[in-house]
């Protein structure tokens, strides 16, 4: 490694969560349809002694020190570098932050397990990929899946939301998996698909955090919403568009009704 390297860790969006049963150590098996949004982290990587800093506007929960998803990369390839973290998406929030943080590392680095890749979290396998994917197992089993560029938004009422927390309040925990995913002609077409499928995990959610059912019913109601959901253990919500200019066009409605909620209008794929 010469000069710096830059790499975006992107968002994650689970577009459907199925829970679908629970392993003797209490982990939940999973089948998740995840796509990676084009707005994200960024992350820096260059020659060093391991030193690591964080800046952004969104920075208020994330460690700078060894416990950072980051270091702990470096520190299970038994590697050193220099680590700047440019945080751009809120923390606890469903959509990835630290796994796809370090997954950057990890691109970087090269070379890693996925037994290594699964130890600092269930999300770092599938946002290796940073592209749409099927995830099952605990995580751990990924498998790349076509989809359209879907426009889409993100809302974040900014309620952070710790994941084991909203496993613990599951009353359900088998529920049935995905059936095959089939090719979508389009935005359309897998909104369509999208819409009988579901988060296993959003009542839960839900029911620590009202305030998601209202991120819910708002995105429902921008103009042309094709469909509204959570992502992974929440709190933020994504709705698909037809196109950008109403993603775009609801980010201005919502921003309007609620000036402290993270929004970002995005593609997703
Ligand atoms: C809910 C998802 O976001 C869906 O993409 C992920 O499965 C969670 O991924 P993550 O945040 O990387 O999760 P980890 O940091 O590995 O685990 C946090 C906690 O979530 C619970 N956990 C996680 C993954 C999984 N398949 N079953 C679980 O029960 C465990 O209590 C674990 O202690
Ligand atoms: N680089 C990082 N960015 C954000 N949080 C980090 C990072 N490294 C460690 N953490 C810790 O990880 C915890 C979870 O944050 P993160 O944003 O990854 O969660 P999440 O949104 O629940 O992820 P997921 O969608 O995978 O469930 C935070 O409490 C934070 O202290």
């Amino acid at each position: 490694m010469t000069s710096e390297t830059r790499q975006l860790a992107p968002a994650k969006v689970n577009l459907t969560l199925h829970v679908t049963g629970q392993r003797d150590d209490g982990y939940h098996l999973l089948d998740s349809l995840v796509a990676f949004a084009d707005f994200g982290d960024d992350v820096y990587v260059s020659a060093g002694p391991t030193h690591l800093s964080v800046e952004g506007d969104l920075v208020a929960g994330v460690p700078t020190g060894p416990t950072n998803l980051m270091w702990r990369a470096l520190d299970v390839m038994g590697a050193e570098a220099s680590l700047r973290l440019v945080k751009r998406l809120p923390a606890e929030a469903g959509i990835g932050g630290g796994s796809s943080d370090a997954a950057a590392v990890l691109r970087v680095i090269g070379g890693s397990t996925v037994e290594q890749q699964m130890s600092l979290g269930a999300d770092v396998p599938v946002c290796m990929l940073a592209t749409a994917a099927r995830m099952r197992g605990v995580g751990e089993q990924v498998e790349k899946v076509a989809l359209p560029l879907l426009p889409a938004l993100l809302v974040n009422p900014r309620v952070s939301m710790p994941t084991p927390a909203v496993f613990s309040a599951m009353t359900k925990r088998t529920n049935a998996e995905m059936p095959v995913i089939p090719t979508f002609e389009g935005v359309a077409d897998a909104a369509d698909w999208l819409a009988t499928m579901r988060n296993d995990m959003q009542d839960a959610a839900i029911s620590i955090q009202p305030v998601i059912e209202r991120a819910l019913s708002d995105l429902r109601s921008t103009r042309q919403c094709l469909l509204a959901r959570m992502s992974g253990s929440g709190a933020t919500c994504f709705a698909i568009y037809p196109t950008m200019k109403a993603a775009h066009f609801a980010a201005y409605e919502l921003g309007a009704m609620h000036t402290d909620w993270w929004i970002r209008p995005c593609t997703l794929s």
